[in-house]
C-alpha cells in the first residue's frame, strides 16, 4: 500500500477495543462459571486466535461482532484439545495460555506462526517448571512449539528478570491451580489488566508496588466486560495529529490505565497539546476522549520505569522523534528486539531509508530530529506496529512511501487504513 503527504488529519475516530483486555476477557471468561458478555471486543487476528484456542478446549463462544459471549465452565472445565493449539502471531495468547495449561491435568501443544516460533518462551518455561509443570520447547531452543503436561502445581515467589505482563500473567494464572500462594515480583511495573480483571471475576489477588500475590482455587463468576479503546492503536492518530501541521483529532473512549499511558506522558514532555475529556472508569480501567492538536515538539529521553508503559508505542515514538527538534534517546528498551520483529533493527533500517538520522543501540535508538523525511519502500516484516508507524510517517513525508506486507495491521487493527483515510479527507 502507498502513502503520500497529506495537508492535515482532522475529525473524530473511535479506535477498536484494547487487545490486552480482549484476550483476558476470553481467557478469564472461559475459566469462570456462567456467561461472560464482552462488548467492544477487538476483532483482530490475535484475539480471534485466543477465541479459537478456547473453542478447541470445549468452551462455547459466540462471536456476534459487537458482542462476544463466553459460556465458561469453571476453573476445571477445559477439555483436552485434540490438535495443537495455534496462537497465530500472538505472544499474549502463547504466554498466558501456557500458564493456564500448566494447571490442567492433560497434555497439550501450543504452536504459532514463523514469528512466534522465534520469540523467547524460556521466560515462561522457567517459572512454570519451578511450579511443577512439565513444559518443554519442542525444538529445544527455548521457543515454540511448547509441549505442556500440567497439574500438581506448587505456589512459588518468582522474581522475574523482565518487566513483562505476559510473564507475570502466566505465573498468576498457573497460581490459580497451585497448592498455595503464588507471588510474582517484577523489576518495573508492567500493565496490570490481569490483576484488575481477575479480581473483578472473584479471584483473591493483591498488589503492592511491583509485587502481586494470588490465592489458588477461587470461584470465578461470569460477568459483563466493556473493553475500552486501545491506546496502542490510538498512538498512530496521536502521532499523526502532532506531526502534521493544522491537524486536530478527537479519539473517543481510549483506555488510559496508568500502566499503559506512557505515550501521553512522553508526548506532553515533548511539548504536545493533548487534552483529556469525558474521563470514565469501568471496573478499574479508566478511559477518556483524547483531543490532540499539531504541536512543535522537542526531543527527549525515554527510559527507565516508563518503558513497560509504552513498549508497543516505541516504533511510533521513534517516527515522532524525527519530527521533533533536537535529539531523542530511547533506552532500556531491549525488549523491542523480541517482539513480532526486532523492532530496533527494523525501525533503524526503514527510517534510514526515509532519510532520518537514527542510530540503533543495544537497548534502543538515538534519533536526531528536524531532518525532513522522504518516501521509501518499507519492509514491515509482517509486524503490524511497523506497518502502522510507517503509514503515518508516509503522510508527513515527501514522495511516496510504499509499505510491503501492509495487511498485517489485521493483527491488532483491522480497520486501520479506512479509519486513517477518513481523518485525511
Ligand atoms: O500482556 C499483554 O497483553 C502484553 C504485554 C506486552 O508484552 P510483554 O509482556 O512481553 O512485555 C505487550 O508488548 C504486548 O503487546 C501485550
Ligand atoms: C508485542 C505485541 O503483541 P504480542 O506480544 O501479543 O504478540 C504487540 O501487539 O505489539
Amino acid at each position: 500500500m502507498n502513502f503520500q503527504r497529506v495537508h492535515h488529519v482532522k475529525g473524530e475516530v473511535r479506535v477498536p477495543g484494547d487487545k490486552s483486555i480482549s484476550h483476558r476477557a476470553v481467557m478469564f471468561g472461559a475459566l469462570a462459571k456462567g456467561t461472560t458478555a464482552v462488548t467492544n471486543f477487538l476483532q483482530g487476528a490475535d484475539c480471534l486466535s485466543t477465541i479459537s484456542c478456547f473453542q478447541q478446549m470445549g468452551i462455547p463462544i459466540e462471536n456476534n461482532g459487537n458482542e462476544v459471549l463466553i459460556h465458561g465452565k469453571g476453573l476445571h472445565g477445559l477439555s483436552m484439545p485434540q490438535q495443537p493449539l495455534d496462537v497465530g502471531n500472538s505472544g499474549t495468547t502463547m504466554r498466558l495460555m501456557s500458564g493456564i495449561l500448566a494447571g490442567q491435568e492433560f497434555k497439550s501443544v501450543l504452536t504459532g506462526d514463523a514469528s512466534i516460533q522465534k520469540r523467547p518462551m524460556g521466560r515462561v518455561i522457567d517459572p512454570l517448571s519451578q511450579m511443577g509443570a512439565g513444559i518443554v520447547s519442542v525444538p529445544g531452543n527455548g521457543c515454540a512449539p511448547l509441549q505442556i503436561r500440567g497439574g500438581s502445581l506448587t505456589g512459588i515467589h518468582y522474581h522475574s528478570k523482565v518487566a513483562s505482563a505476559q510473564v507475570k500473567s502466566a505465573i498468576l494464572l498457573a497460581g490459580l491451580y497451585a497448592d498455595g500462594t503464588t507471588t510474582v515480583t517484577e523489576p518495573q511495573l508492567s500493565r496490570n489488566h490481569t490483576e484488575l480483571m481477575l479480581r473483578m471475576f472473584g479471584a483473591q489477588i493483591s498488589s503492592q508496588d511491583t509485587t502481586v500475590t494470588i490465592q489458588p482455587e477461587p470461584k470465578l463468576d461470569g460477568r459483563m466486560i466493556q473493553v475500552p479503546g486501545d491506546i496502542s492503536s490510538a498512538a498512530y492518530f496521536i502521532a499523526a495529529a502532532l506531526m502534521i501541521p493544522c491537524s486536530e483529532v478527537r479519539i473517543r473512549n481510549v483506555g488510559i490505565n496508568p500502566t499503559r499511558d506512557g505515550i501521553l506522558r512522553v508526548c506532553r514532555e515533548m511539548g504536545a497539546d493533548i487534552t483529556l475529556e469525558h474521563i470514565s472508569d469501568t471496573d478499574g480501567e479508566p478511559a477518556a476522549d483524547l483531543v490532540v492538536r499539531y504541536s512543535r515538539l522537542h526531543g527527549t529521553v525515554i527510559g527507565g520505569s516508563i518503558i513497560p508503559a509504552l513498549i508497543d508505542e516505541l516504533p511510533m515514538l521513534a517516527v515522532l522523534a524525527c519530527f521533533a527538534e533536537g535529539t531523542t534517546i530511547i533506552r532500556d528498551a531491549q525488549e523491542l528486539k523480541v517482539k513480532e520483529s526486532n523492532r530496533i533493527d527494523v525501525m533503524v533500517q526503514n527510517l534510514t531509508a526515509m532519510g532520518a538520522r537514527i542510530q540503533g543501540t543495544e537497548d534502543g535508538m538515538i534519533i536526531e530530529g528536524g531532518v525532513p523525511l522522504h518516501g521509501a519502500v518499507i519492509d514491515s516484516r509482517l509486524d503490524h506496529r511497523i506497518a502502522m508507524s510507517f503509514a503515518i510517517a508516509g503522510l508527513a513525508s515527501d514522495g511516496t512511501t510504499q509499505i510491503l506486507g501492509s495487511d498485517c495491521v489485521n493483527i491488532s487493527y483491522p480497520g486501520f487504513y479506512a479509519d486513517l483515510r477518513k481523518l485525511t479527507l
